[in-house]
């Protein structure tokens, strides 16, 4: 990891006054890309807390569950599952799913399209892409792009392929994504479809939200997406295989290395506030590093736009009979 000042700086002059980027740098992959760059701007800089907490040496794993159980004709086996959701709502937020049927050729074509996307020209993601995203006047060393695909679909025009890959990909993962829903309603307690219909998932708000984090030549000063929940109900995600997330459990930060071809769930603040508080939105964050680019897509699901979103009265009266 790079650490010593960039060539030409006087020994004591801190980093934080780096000149700020050229103007017509406006991705963060286009400044990554400029040639001999020792150092990162002074804009992209974070501050030293609370974003370089220890990292977590923790040999618990994160939970996985077999998405496929769901459908099993043993209902031991689904209510086997159904704990399993629950345990893992509680104790970590994020779990991650297995043999959910989404074919491993579409979750590769969805991260070569979003890829395609980012290596577009400047000028053809201008209005679409969201280059830089400020956090108290300070970037994230990371290109993103929100895409609307339920209740309405939204593609760029390129690359071409995007489109149809897009569709394909938002239509198998919302099926998946109501089908955990189901799940985590029955781990609650509540009827099976108590959320789906509760908060009208026929219309849901579904977006894919494709992250590019390009090799940082100080990774420990920059932060790719700082500590956030989700909004929404339920985020399902992949990435490139190159590590960045992180969790927050137990009060540390753990590192999440995904399972290939499997989904990371996460629960959003809506079913915080749904569950009354007994499942938590936790907090999670991406680091960067100086050697691969990191791509990341994921797909939050909401509820429709006019849905009211309230504890379930039977997690009210729960906790009133305590
Ligand atoms: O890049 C990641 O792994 C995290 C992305 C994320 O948390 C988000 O898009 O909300
Ligand atoms: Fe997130």
């Amino acid at each position: 990891m790079a650490t010593t000042a960039p060539t030409g700086s006087p020994p004591s002059q801190p980093s934080l006054t780096h000149p700020p980027p050229p103007r017509k740098l406006t991705t963060v992959k286009a400044l990554s890309e400029s040639s001999g760059l020792s150092f990162i701007p002074s804009i992209y800089t974070f501050p030293k807390q609370p974003y370089h907490e220890p990292v977590s040496d923790t040999k618990e794993p994160i939970p996985t569950i077999d998405f496929s159980l769901l459908a099993s004709s043993h209902p031991d086996e689904r209510s086997e599952t159904i704990r399993e959701f629950g345990k893992a709502c509680r104790d970590w937020g994020f779990f991650m799913v297995t043999n959910h049927g989404v074919p491993e050729r579409m979750m590769k074509a969805i991260i070569e399209a979003c890829r395609e996307f980012f290596g577009l020209p400047e000028e053809e993601k201008r209005g679409i892409s969201i280059f830089n995203e400020s956090v108290d006047e300070i970037l994230c060393w990371r290109d993103y792009v929100k895409i609307f695909q339920h209740p309405e679909f939204h593609s760029p025009n390129k690359p071409p392929s995007f489109r149809e890959i897009a569709l394909e990909y938002s239509k198998r993962v919302r099926l998946v994504a109501r089908e955990i829903i189901r799940g985590i309603s029955e781990s609650l307690g509540l009827e099976k479809d108590y959320i789906d219909e509760t908060l009208n998932l026929e219309n849901g708000l579904q977006l894919i939200a494709a992250n590019l984090y390009p090799p940082c030549p100080r990774p420990e000063l920059a932060m790719g997406l700082p500590p956030h929940s989700d909004h929404g109900i339920l985020t399902l995600l992949i990435q490139n295989q190159i590590g960045g997330l992180q969790v927050q459990h137990k009060g540390k930060w753990v590192n999440i290395d995904p399972i290939p071809n499997s989904f990371l769930a996460n629960i959003g603040d809506h079913i915080e506030i749904l569950s009354n508080g007994k499942y938590k939105s936790v907090l999670h964050r991406a680091v960067v590093n100086n050697r691969d680019v990191r791509i990341s897509i994921a797909v939050p699901h909401g509820p429709a736009l006019d849905a009211i979103v309230s504890p379930a009265s039977k997690l009210v009266e729960d906790v009133g009979n305590l």
